[in-house]
């Protein structure tokens, strides 16, 4: 057992420094799966692995309550967010975005995104070259408001878009992408919350079985409506996590530009290699790079003593690319994939575990729904890549390839 006693120096520094490489780097380091630190002035441990997911994701050990750091509120959740919630406060809330995020009305977002694609791909055409991440959040935002129930001035949209990525962009920065995602998350949770006003005065416009009705109609555990403010935020947390999926789609437009072998396969509309495909993305690819909690109380893990209230880290990045749960980690490999269940605690790019009792995404099925979808569709796609800085930074989070991915589209026919 390693002491918790000796100083140990703040580590808020070298998260900002290191990004994604932080926490295997201390992992690498030290040895051990339970690595103790400081961040932000607490105590904290950092895990990794599956059996170590395993023991994060249960509430009797870790809880979110005050986890969340408020500049993370402030930008990524919103207050008063799901995320933040334990207990039967969380289970009711998670079963309203289940409902919405798992149920048939998915394919519609699908079907959405789809079309929206194809009927963008020859204007892509005239305009060449495009910057394929911009274009496939505005896509996405134009399907999932659609979707959602939430109207959008066409003139409104380019700016949505905007915002919706600026949320995502500013979390994990001090700097002016952290200010812009703060006015960018002020600007539409006010717009939100007047639409949850207009649809609570019975709105004749608001679809009945539209996800703004559910939000604005929903009753949390104690049998109250959501206020406004908390159901433009979960609106929100709706909106701003599907435009998000274009993280995703400028990664696989890198993997089939570095590794253009996996695009014949692709093309040819092999559903087990498109999943596996897209399971290989989010696994390969820098996102989250991790999530955290607070210890319940004084608890012990792989010889570790983890103090009651200190932050609980599970290292999502360093998950994914150690080579005992995933040989040659640093290779691209779909087939990886192919004939093998994956367990919810191994595969994390969305959180482990069950969603419906503990924290993992509710939105995981429409992000590989989505992404396969655009994945086929960019192989397929009649396009180059002209010059251009394709380097993805890992001190940047959330990072992604320079330059977005700018393609040059020709024509179709
Ligand atoms: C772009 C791809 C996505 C990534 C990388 C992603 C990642 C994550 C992660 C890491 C968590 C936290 C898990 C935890 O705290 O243990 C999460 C939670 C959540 N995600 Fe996603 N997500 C994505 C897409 C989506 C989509 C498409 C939706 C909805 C349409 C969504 C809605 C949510 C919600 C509501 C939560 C909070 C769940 C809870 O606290 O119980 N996400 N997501």
């Amino acid at each position: 057992m390693s002491s918790h006693r000796v100083l140990r120096l703040d580590n808020t520094i070298p998260l900002a420094v290191q990004g994604y490489a932080w926490l295997p780097n201390r992992h690498r380091r030290a040895r051990a799966d339970a690595v103790p630190m400081r961040l932000l002035g607490r105590p904290a441990v950092a895990l990794r692995g599956p059996e170590a997911a395993r023991f994060f994701y249960d509430e009797r050990h870790v809880r979110r309550h005050g986890a969340i750091p408020e500049p993370v509120r402030s930008t990524l959740f919103g207050h008063g967010a799901v995320h933040a919630l334990d207990g039967s406060a969380h289970r009711v809330r998670k079963a309203m975005f289940l409902a919405l995020l798992t149920g048939g009305g998915v394919d519609h977002l699908v079907v959405r995104s789809q079309a929206a694609w194809d009927a963008a791909v020859p204007e892509w055409a005239d305009r060449s070259p495009v910057v394929l991440f911009d274009e496939t959040a505005r896509l996405l935002t134009r399907a999932v408001c659609d979707w959602t129930g939430v109207p959008v001035p066409p003139d409104d949209l380019p700016a949505l878009a905007t915002d919706l990525i600026a949320l995502v962009d500013g979390f994990g920065t001090a700097g002016p992408r952290h200010w812009r995602a703060r006015r960018a998350r002020a600007r539409r949770e006010a717009w939100l919350a007047d639409l949850v006003d207009r649809v609570r005065r019975n709105d004749p416009t608001a679809s009945a079985d539209s996800a703004v009705v559910a939000v604005a109609r929903h009753r949390d555990a104690d049998g109250a409506e959501l206020d406004r403010h908390t159901a433009a935020v979960e609106l929100l947390n709706i909106l701003r996590p599907t435009v998000a999926v274009s993280w995703f789609v400028a990664f696989a437009a890198h993997a089939l530009h570095r590794w253009p072998g996996h695009r014949d396969r692709l093309r040819a509309d092999d559903p087990a290699f498109a999943e596996a495909f897209t399971q290989e993305v989010r696994r390969f690819y820098p996102f989250a790079p991790f999530v955290g909690g607070r210890a319940v109380r004084d608890l012990e893990w792989a010889g570790e003593r983890i103090p009651a209230g200190a932050m609980v880290l599970l290292d999502i990045y360093g998950q994914h690319h150690d080579a005992r749960f995933w040989p040659d980690p640093y290779r691209f490999t779909p087939e990886r994939f192919l004939n093998r269940e994956v367990d919810p605690y191994e595969l994390l790019p969305q959180g482990g575990g069950d969603p419906a009792a503990g924290h993992r995404c509710p939105g995981e099925l429409i992000t590989v729904a989505l992404l396969r979808a655009f994945a086929v569709r960019l192989a397929r796609l009649d396009h180059t890549l002209p010059d251009q800085d394709l380097a993805i930074p890992l001190n940047r989070i959330p990072t992604r390839p320079r330059s977005g991915v700018l393609i040059q589209v020709r024509r179709p026919g």
